[in-house]
């Protein structure tokens, strides 16, 4: 049989991967069979969140049992292909072919070029030269970072970014990413002053609307501590207020996938500080960094150990590669456009609360020591982390849960109930499945409405929910949290929390949503909760690795409950969410 007759019966391709391979065919019927399967497996790959397909491990993209070709023969009969370019091949590389082959990988087109503008945009970036303005903020430097001989890595940051326009900052939950940020936008502001130059133009970004509240959040705390200390009020003022999403930032354009701001039209800023950095796909990573202004800083936050994208990517990670592991201190040897030394990893974790003990697990679970992690979790003596072997239904198991929930329906101010219903969520794995948010928000739905399972879910006071899109007009995005209460005449009104208070919608017009009692750990990245109870499946699947269990672990502030069983945890922390890019290799 064909391979990509086994691909269809298998059920493993999308309409848009098998429509893909059709249309070649249609093209030019002489086409080889492995090309056609191959063009199928680089489009369904970008779909699962690799940037390419790679010939030689073919099992990434479908792990199932196929006449898989030998690759060498494989990568033979796409070079020979009129639809597939080889950039090594000069020749070809201008034709407008659907598929290009580089590097072993053969990529759609599109997401090739998103790669290698990407490359090309970071490295621009890096060879920038910056302003030697900061000898003048020396003292501001020594007081804001007093434990310099201590290899206070803050410092060394902030040392950094007076160095270098790009600036990678990593480090796990709590190990001061967002103070450092703080401090050195403090010593770029005071350099510039210093110099008589203009104040740098500053924006925060995320790529959801929760990090960047966070984010602003914990800038502001930061400036708070930073004014308590001494620092000059004029200096802090200049901080930026707020942070925006990736995509206001970059400004959408109605009906196109295109930014207002790009390279012709770059953003009107000097310093550009994006935390939550392993959520940026490809495309956006690339689009942000096309609209850096010349002579503009970029510096990326995040933890390098989370989920990456969901959409193509694994974009940090292949940065991060390119720049070393951020441990040392920067290679002078290296080229001017190699990223090399402009990553700080930082170690320490600062964050006061000794009600959870997440550290020990978290390490265990980001080193894939499964028989680490379960001893943690079976010795029950880390505080606040409880685990509940083999409970696969969180509602039975802790009716705490649906009390908690019920509450909220009685909250007569919205900001309170938005502010309690942040304090817990139920992390799932999946999205379908009896473990799966879908699921476990019906039946949660169900429970609280007083209505049947199967009948459309209702506006009762106190139903939780997400929005699965951003809608500029709304000023609502995708995973944006609302909350249904009922007005003085007991219509439901859903409320959402905004830069300046509260606001209220009809349901009936609201974008995209559905219920967030339950909320996939995908969902969940870049937010945090007081409480987590994270309910594992009850059978291993392959979205389960020790990034998701990371992610998820680590959303919590106080209270960690894990519900599943040893196997389903050894399966998942056996795995790593890994993606296939060529990003690495393009910058070298
Ligand atoms: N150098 C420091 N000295 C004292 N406290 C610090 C220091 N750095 C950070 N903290 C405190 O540790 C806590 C966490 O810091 P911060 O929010 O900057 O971490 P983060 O890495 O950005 O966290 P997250 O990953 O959750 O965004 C804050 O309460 C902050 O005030």
């Amino acid at each position: 049989m064909s391979l990509l007759r086994a691909l269809q019966q298998s059920g493993a391709l999308r309409t848009l991967d098998d429509a893909l391979a059709q249309s070649l065919r249609r093209l030019d019927p002489a086409t080889p069979d492995t090309v056609l399967a191959a063009a199928a497996l680089a489009s369904l790959a970008v779909a699962q969140g690799h940037a390419a397909f790679d010939p030689a491990q073919p099992r990434q993209v479908v792990d199932i049992d196929l006449p898989w070709p030998d690759a060498a023969t494989w990568l033979q009969a796409l070079e020979a292909s009129r639809f597939v370019a080889v950039p090594e091949h000069a020749d070809t590389e201008s034709a407008a072919t659907p598929l290009v082959l580089e590097h072993g990988l053969l990529y759609l087109r599109r997401y090739r070029e998103y790669e290698r503008r990407l490359a090309s945009g970071l490295q621009r970036i890096a060879a920038q030269p910056m302003g030697s303005d900061h000898a003048a903020a020396q003292s501001l430097f020594e007081t804001l970072f007093p434990d310099t001989h201590d290899d206070d890595r803050q410092a060394r940051a902030a040392a950094l970014a007076l160095q270098r326009a790009l600036v990678l900052i990593t480090g796990g939950p709590g190990t001061g990413k967002t103070t450092a940020i703080a401090r050195l936008l403090v010593l770029r502001i005071a350099a510039a002053i210093h110099a008589g130059k203009p104040v740098p133009r500053i924006a925060l970004a995320a790529p959801t609307g929760r990090a960047a509240e966070r984010m602003a959040e914990s800038v502001q705390r930061a400036a708070q501590q930073m004014a308590a200390a001494g620092i000059d009020a004029d200096l802090l003022a200049a901080l930026p207020s707020g942070a925006s999403t990736l995509h206001r930032l970059l400004g959408p354009v109605r009906g196109s996938p295109r930014f207002r701001h790009d390279a012709g039209n770059p953003l009107p800023c000097d310093i550009v500080v994006v935390d939550e950095a392993s959520m940026v796909d490809l495309p956006l990573m690339c689009k942000l960094v096309e609209a850096i202004a010349a002579g503009a800083q970029l510096i990326l936050l995040g933890d390098a150990d989370q989920l990456p994208s969901v959409e193509a990517g694994d974009v940090l990670a292949a940065i991060l590669g390119a720049a070393g592991d951020g441990l040392q201190t920067q290679d002078d040897e290296a080229s001017p456009r190699s990223l090399r030394g402009s990553r700080v990893h930082l170690l320490r974790g600062w964050r006061q609360s000794d009600a959870l003990q997440l550290a020990p697990l978290a390490e265990a679970v980001r080193d894939g020591d499964a028989l680490a992690a379960l001893a943690l979790l079976r010795g029950g003596t880390l505080s606040n982390v409880h685990f509940h072997e083999n409970v696969d239904d969180p509602l039975q198991a802790q009716p705490a849960l649906l009390t908690h929930w019920r509450a909220l329906a009685s909250c007569s101010d919205p900001a309170v109930a938005l502010e309690l219903a942040g304090h817990l969520r139920l992390l799932t794995a999946l999205r379908e499945g009896p473990q799966g948010a879908r699921g476990l928000n019906t039946r949660i739905a169900a429970q609280l409405s007083g209505r049947r399972i199967g009948t459309p879910p209702a506006w009762f006071p106190g139903r939780l929910l997400l929005i699965t899109e951003n809608s500029e007009r709304h000023q609502l995005f995708n995973g944006d949290v609302g909350i249904c209460l009922a007005d003085e005449h007991g219509a439901p009104l859903v409320w959402f929390a905004g830069r300046d208070g509260v606001r209220a919608f009809h349901p009936a017009a609201l974008p995209a949503h559905e219920s967030a009692f339950a909320m996939t750990v995908h969902k969940a990245q870049g937010s945090e909760f007081d409480d987590i109870w994270l309910q594992l499946p009850r059978s291993d699947s392959r979205v389960l690795s020790r990034e998701l269990l990371y992610t998820a672990i680590t959303r919590a502030r106080n209270t960690l409950h894990i519900a599943g069983s040893a196997d389903v945890i050894v399966a998942a922390l056996s795995r790593q969410a890994s993606r296939v890019t060529g990003l690495g290799w393009r910058l070298g």
